[in-house]
């Protein structure tokens, strides 16, 4: 069943006095339980802009977008931002509970299961402060997944990060997401992080239109060093820099 279904959606931004913008135009596809989507796209293609509709922190234009709950419950969404955004003043373990309906033992020790998966269990005391920017993200990681969400948001979550600790939080993101199966949305620039991370890549093209919908159908757990993965990475990379030149030359011919 799918957990989300976008369909026809359009969005314009209004600039004011009669000029606006359309950043999203005729989306449409669907995101069944239990798998990993990412959407690629040049700087400025809308990626952010569709997260954010997703998420309900913006408004669409037009179009439908319907989200359904494992339990037919309200519909649980996660959102893993560039940064962490942990509050400074509380410990790890008090930030990871501040997003929790309760305190129940359940809740806590769930809780714990999500730090250790991100091997952080032993700085559940520290502050955010006493943590690498690695490791903060790592415990904004653990925490939206700890929320058990029918449906994860994560907005290039490694884009502040450098090359080794990105590679390394890949890693662990593949092994939480194999051990939990949440549904996951994730944006990136980043063809190499999506074909490893992604059952899907959904590739936008500037002027906000889907250009291509790739499924990766290759075997987890992924490492960069794997053969089969490089050169995955490698075609769609390919494809990626064609859209891009195709972009280019209608833009110049226009
Ligand atoms: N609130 C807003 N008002 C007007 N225009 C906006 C607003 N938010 C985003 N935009 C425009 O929408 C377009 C898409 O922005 P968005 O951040 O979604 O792109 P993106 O693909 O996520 O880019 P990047 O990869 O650089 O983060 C951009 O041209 C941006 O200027």
């Amino acid at each position: 069943m799918a957990v989300l279904t976008v369909q026809n959606l359009a969005k314009t931004f209004n600039l004011g006095t009669s000029r606006e913008t359309r950043v999203l135009d005729d989306i449409s596809f669907e995101v069944s339980g239990q798998t990993f989507v990412s959407i690629v796209g040049p700087s400025g293609c809308g990626k952010s802009t569709l997260l954010n509709i997703i998420s309900g922190v913006e408004e669409h234009t037009s179009g439908e977008i319907s989200l359904t709950s494992d339990d037919g419950g309200a519909t649980r969404i996660g959102y893993v931002f560039q940064d962490p955004r942990l509050l400074p003043w509380r410990s790890v373990m008090r930030n990871m509970m501040y997003v929790q309906n309760d305190r129940s033992e359940t809740t806590v020790a769930r809780v714990k299961r999500y730090l250790e998966m991100v091997g952080l269990a032993k700085n559940a005391d520290f502050y955010p402060g006493q943590l690498s920017g690695g490791m903060q993200q790592r415990v904004g990681i653990a925490r939206a997944f700890a929320v058990e969400p029918d449906l994860l948001l994560m907005d290039e979550p490694f884009s502040h990060l450098d090359a080794i600790t990105a590679r390394g939080l890949r890693t662990q993101l593949q092994d939480i997401w194999a051990q939990s199966k949440k549904t996951v949305v994730f944006v990136t620039h980043d063809v190499v992080e999506a074909v490893e991370l992604s059952d899907r890549i959904i590739v936008l093209q500037p002027g906000g239109r889907i250009y291509e919908d790739i499924s990766i159908d290759l075997p987890r757990p992924r490492r960069q060093t794997d053969p089969t993965v490089a050169t995955l990475q490698a075609e769609v990379l390919a494809r990626l820099e064609a859209m891009k030149e195709a972009s280019r030359t209608a833009g110049s011919a226009a």
